[in-house]
């Protein structure tokens, strides 16, 4: 109870002399909140894309959260029509979201004109395609592929920088190799160089082992993670190859176009790598559960929640027993 009589007076702070003025306490309510996801390199909020052809309305995202930091190194995985290409296509700048917020390394990808859109390909991302030859042009040798894109931003088209990249990925000694003839794993090394060329911040992979056997897969993935490592460009990688998914920091899984787990992996004080898998909770608190989770437990329609000390219990919708306990 209140015994001094002044209710809601102004309270002395201690030692500070006189209680904030109401300016002050407008002016500290006004001050920004960080928004959600403001210092993260890739930044996707509640992204939505729907395709329309003939009347038919296809919902490819719808409401996709993903923040992704500088530097990171990650893969994306899920069923094929979850979502994952069209999200790609966004961040590559080759598609426009229809609602949402989409920003790359502070490039508002809703808010391009022609003209940023095609510095934004040009410079800020770099690509490789599952399809080799979509990567590379036929008529070129790897090194002059590597120069192409460093003439078309009108930068210096340095033999040196070229041959550094394909250094950096191991193939050095495709340099005067036109595609023909080089493996598809070196092809697809030398498509790296190519996306490194004007030194972008991010790069995409959209399968990039989808046509690989194992040996190149594994060359390719490993000279991802060195571009990665070595240039710092934060990679982001649709793959359904294991090899590549099981050994990224953090792997996102879609379903349904939305981000629906992440598994995320550590090495232990013994240096064994343990990998542990995550739910994703969305800004309003939606939690989508695995769905063999669900149907190992007969869950449908709805589940009864409870609230307990250090964690939430979830259970079938049916009378509570003694076992629930
Ligand atoms: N251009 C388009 N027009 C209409 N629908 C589209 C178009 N592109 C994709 N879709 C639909 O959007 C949904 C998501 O497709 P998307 O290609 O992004 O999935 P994905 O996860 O990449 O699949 P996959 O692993 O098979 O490549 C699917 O239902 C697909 O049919």
């Amino acid at each position: 109870m209140n015994t001094s009589g002044a209710v809601n007076a102004p309270r002395p702070l201690d030692g500070a002399g006189d209680a904030p003025t109401l300016s002050e306490l407008e002016a500290q309510a006004g001050r920004a909140q960080p928004a959600f996801g403001e210092h993260a390199h890739i930044l996707c909020d509640n992204l939505v894309r729907i395709y329309k052809t003939e009347g038919v309305e296809v919902v490819a995202l719808q409401g996709l959260d993903l923040l992704i930091e500088k530097g990171e190194l990650i893969a994306i995985v899920g069923a094929s029509g979850s979502g994952k290409s069209t999200l790609l296509n966004v961040l590559s700048g080759l598609d426009v979201p229809t609602a949402g917020i989409a920003r790359v390394a502070g490039t508002d990808l809703l808010a391009m004109t022609a003209k940023d859109r095609l510095r934004y390909r040009r410079e800020v991302v770099g690509f490789i395609w599952q399809q080799t030859a979509r990567n590379l042009l036929p008529y070129l040798t790897a090194r002059e592929n590597v120069r192409l894109p460093m003439r078309l931003a009108g930068n210096k088209a340095r033999v040196a920088h070229a041959d550094e990249l394909l250094d950096l990925l191991g193939v050095a000694y495709c340099a005067d190799r036109r595609p023909s003839e080089m493996s598809g794993g070196e092809q697809q090394r030398v498509a790296i160089a190519v996306a490194l060329a004007n030194s972008p911040q991010v790069i995409l992979a959209d399968e990039p082992t989808g046509e690989l056997d194992s040996d190149n897969s594994e060359q390719v993935f490993a000279a991802l993670r060195r571009a990665n490592r070595e240039l710092g460009v934060t990679a982001v990688i649709v793959t359904h190859d294991a090899l590549v998914s099981e050994q990224v920091d953090r792997t996102v899984g879609i379903r349904d176009g939305r981000t629906s787990s992440e598994t995320l992996r550590r090495a232990s004080s013994d240096g064994e790598i343990i990998a542990e898998e995550y739910a994703v909770l969305d800004r309003v608190g939606r939690l989508q559960l695995p769905r063999d989770f669900t149907s190992a437990l007969d869950m449908e329609r709805r589940v009864r929640l409870e609230l307990e000390r250090d964690h939430i219990g979830v259970w079938p919708d049916r009378p509570k027993t003694g076992e629930d306990e």
